[in-house]
């Protein structure tokens, strides 16, 4: 039974502008176990097409193809791979070695695909290396060899799964007369070791070395001969086609060794993981340009989600440290049962949470004089602290300290330019309504009660009678976050029987708002993370695919060593995977820089979460394969014959 069987097979090409083409046409073919074939030809006369076939990288359009006596094919996927990684190894022009990487990656790839041991993959390739003289080459770089030195490498990966096959395009197409010759001898030695080879080529001198020339002329076998010089030894003219027996018998060394094969397709995650991590460190310069579409990715994640809970906190602080404080009860002079002056800022101080109360009583406007000056403005009287609870900074007297007495006076700044004050440390005197106060201070900063600049506190004497004023205003500051509850207290305390009917003025909404400030701030940085995850992984899709592309002709010779389909995407992924987490490590570390820098410089104190260094990880992972996942079903999807052409 011979190896290779083909029955009137034929393989053509549609074209959109012409008729489809033929580049095989009805090819019926035997190759006996153990032969050594040349196929020669004109340029497009389809030895590769028929190669191809051969090795099933490429499916017949019609016709029967009968390897070992199985009916086969390209379309079979999964057990065409399996085949491939069996039966079959391949050597082509272009070598298709795993660049940057030690010969003994590219010789243990078909092994792996194998679903080989470790421990006996490396006895394999040590013996494949030594049978073709480069065992001293083993640990080198296949990019730093000569390129018979790289055929070498190919053949011994050939050789290591034992395949009972050889294909080879072009083998010497791409070597100088004496590495050509080299890798002719290491090909004439497998084939006398029992494995059958199949060259195709247009060197003459190869086609010398094998027992058997086949002809091909646009898709036809033209003659089938034998070597001439068989031809003469045996006296015989051209044999017909498909008659040849072996050149050679499969010896019991490649007989031994083919049977020790192997358990096949069982690809370990391990070797998958240990692949894929060699294959992103051999192309260190794209590997850092994905990384860094991760990276950037990564960090504006981290910086965001640190920085809105730096900013969150931020706003909080703010919050309770101005507004959230605040609180004032407000009422007319003539409101039944309202507390008389002096017992207005001890029943506020009562309240828990108060820290600071003052009384502010209106009469309404009042003429205020200062030598010949006069103005008409609103003096405000006040007992209690009024510079705590109403937030003042008071530039005061220097013989003046502390709460504001009867008889004295905290004039606003810009009306004590207007009536041309002068130094307050001589004691000036004003008139108020013709009263006489002496100003204690200059008020120059009131947030609470913006419009003091232009007027002025007087201090009251307790006994004040304010049935008849206008308004009257407890002004308090609270403890941080104590607000609501005191704005909820101090009416009751300041008028028990009536205290619905105190004008409150209290942040009672603050937690609300504080809970919208910083949902607010999350919500929008938490946007701004997705669209920067989104446009990371675009990123990394377009990074990625553009990688593949590069690499079409090592992803065809991994399929060519029996790589399934699921397996090429497998390592695809893994390989982002790898370029995602190298991306989040970096992002985090540019991330958490970025939040510092800012906090630092804005006075923050910085809140890093523990979260973000998983989390990190994890999310350049995501991006990772996500970003990897569009090349890895490119790749999966690629046709091993189109992607090793040369
Ligand atoms: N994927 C393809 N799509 C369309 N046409 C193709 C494809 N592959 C091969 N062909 C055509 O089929 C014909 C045979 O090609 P093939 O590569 O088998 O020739 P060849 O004898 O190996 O040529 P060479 O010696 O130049 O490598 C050519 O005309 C080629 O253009």
């Amino acid at each position: 039974m011979p190896l290779i069987s083909l029955r009137d097979v034929s393989r053509s090409y549609s074209s959109a502008e012409g008729p489809p083409l033929h580049a095989l046409r009805a090819v019926s073919l035997d190759i006996n176990e153990g032969e050594f074939v040349a196929i020669v030809g004109p340029s497009g006369g389809g030895k590769s097409t028929l190669l191809n076939i051969l090795g099933l990288l490429d499916d017949a359009t019609s016709g029967q193809y009968i390897l070992d006596g199985e009916i086969v094919t390209a379309k079979l996927g999964t057990v065409a791979a399996q085949i491939r990684a069996e039966k079959i190894g391949f050597i082509f022009q272009a070598f298709h070695l795993l660049e940057r990487r030690p010969a003994t990656d590219s010789v243990e790839l078909g092994l792996i695909y194998q679903g080989v041991s470790r421990n006996s993959r490396r006895i394999h390739t040590k013996r494949a290396l030594e049978s073709v003289g480069l065992s001293h080459k083993a640990g080198q770089s296949v990019s730093t060899m000569s390129g018979g030195q790289r055929q070498r490498i190919a053949i011994a990966r050939a050789v290591a799964t034992d395949a009972r096959l050889i294909l080879a395009d072009e083998p010497t197409g791409n070597l100088d007369s004496q590495s050509a010759g080299l890798v002719l001898d290491e090909l004439e030695r497998i084939n006398q070791q029992g494995a059958t080879v199949v060259v195709v080529t247009h060197s003459p001198e190869v086609a010398a070395r094998a027992g058997r020339t086949i002809h091909i002329v646009d898709g036809e076998i033209r003659s089938d001969l034998p070597r001439p010089s068989t031809v003469a030894v045996e006296g015989a003219t051209a044999l017909p086609a498909n008659t040849h027996a072996p050149a050679n018998t499969p010896t019991a060394e490649h007989m031994g060794r083919a049977d020790a094969v192997l358990k096949l397709g069982r690809l370990r995650v391990t070797d998958t993981f240990r692949d894929a991590w060699a294959s992103v460190m051999s192309r260190p310069g794209q590997t850092v340009g994905q990384a860094v579409a991760v990276a950037i990715a990564v960090a504006l994640m981290v910086t965001t989600l640190g920085l809105s809970a730096s900013a969150s906190s931020q706003v909080s602080a703010t919050f309770d440290a101005h507004l959230n404080r605040e609180v004032s009860a407000r009422w007319s002079g003539d409101l039944a049962h309202a507390p008389p002056l002096n017992q207005i800022v001890p029943h506020a101080s009562a309240v828990a949470g108060v820290e600071a109360a003052a009384a502010v009583v209106d009469f309404g406007a009042q003429t205020v004089a200062y030598l010949a000056a006069q103005r008409e403005v609103q003096p405000h009287l006040v007992v209690g602290d009024i510079e705590a609870a109403a937030r003042l900074t008071v530039v005061e007297a220097d013989w003046h300290d502390g709460e504001l007495a009867s008889g004295e006076a905290f004039v606003g700044d810009l009306l004590a330019e207007d009536l041309q004050l002068g130094d307050t440390s001589r004691a000036p005197s004003i008139t108020v309504n013709g009263e006489r106060y002496v100003v204690a201070g200059i008020i120059t900063k009131s947030s609470r009660l913006p419009l003091l600049r232009g007027e002025l506190l007087v201090g009251a004497s307790p006994e004040t009678d304010i049935r008849s004023a206008s308004d009257i205003t407890a002004l308090v500051l609270t403890a941080a976050g104590a607000a609501p509850q005191v704005a909820r207290q101090l009416p009751i305390s300041l008028n028990p029987f009536l205290p619905e009917r105190l004008v409150m003025t209290a942040p009672t909404d603050a937690t609300q708002l504080r809970g919208q400030i910083e949902g607010g701030v999350q919500t929008t940085l938490t946007a701004f993370t997705l669209v920067a995850l989104i446009v990371a992984v675009a990123a990394l899709i377009n990074a990625t695919l553009l990688a593949l592309n590069s690499r079409r002709g090592e992803i065809g010779m991994r399929k060519a060593l029996g790589a399934r389909d699921v397996q090429v995407a497998y390592l695809v992924t893994a390989e982002s995977a790898y370029v995602g987490v190298l991306g989040g490590v970096g992002g985090l570390l540019i991330g958490m820089t970025a939040i510092l820098a800012v906090t630092i410089s804005q006075h923050w104190a910085p809140v890093f979460d523990l979260v973000l260094l998983p989390a990190a990880i994890l999310v350049g992972l995501f991006v990772g394969a996500c970003g990897g996942a569009f090349a890895s079903i490119r790749a999966s999807r690629l046709r091993p014959a189109e992607n090793l052409r040369a």
